[in-house]
């Protein structure tokens, strides 16, 4: 529980790399946060390792398989109606075709325009840690 009760939720994502570029995905008009940039992933079921979500909601999402590399800092970020926790991890690309399920679009970035999206609050500090990692 966080504050006042507001329960945390734990979000898994992934900066999936590919030859030297990073897989973004921008949220449709209709899911909360709209049009705002991030990087893919969902929320962590019961019983799940944070691996196995990233996998599942990535392949559910986007249609390609990923493999998760290396778990970065979790960010604890208070929107206005709930907490989040989201757990990021690099991962490689690992084959299939991006096609969209419920997002509005998706690139492939080089790390050095990654600061110039507008992203979803809580996934600035990922950014921030995965550019001073270097990638
Ligand atoms: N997948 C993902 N979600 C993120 C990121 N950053 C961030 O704040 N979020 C938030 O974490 C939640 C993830 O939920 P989700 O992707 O599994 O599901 P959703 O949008 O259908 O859920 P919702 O309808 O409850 O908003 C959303 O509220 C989303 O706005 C991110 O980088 N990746």
């Amino acid at each position: 529980m966080g504050e006042a009760g507001i329960p945390t939720t734990k979000v898994v994502c992934g900066i999936i790399e590919r030859d030297g570029y990073v897989l973004l995905t921008q949220r449709s008009k209709n899911m909360s946060q709209p049009l705002l940039w991030e990087f893919p992933g969902g929320k962590l079921e019961a019983g799940e390792s944070e691996a196995e979500c990233l996998e599942r909601e990535i392949l559910e999402e986007l249609n390609i398989s990923i493999l998760p590399l290396q778990r970065l800092t979790p960010v604890l970020h208070k929107y206005p109606d709930f907490i989040i926790e989201l757990i990021p991890y690099t991962c490689s690309y690992q084959g299939g075709t991006v096609c969209l399920m419920e997002h509005t679009s998706y690139e492939w970035v080089p790390l050095q325009d990654l600061k110039d999206y507008e992203w979803c609050p809580a996934d600035v500090p990922v950014v921030e840690e995965y550019l001073q990692l270097g990638g």
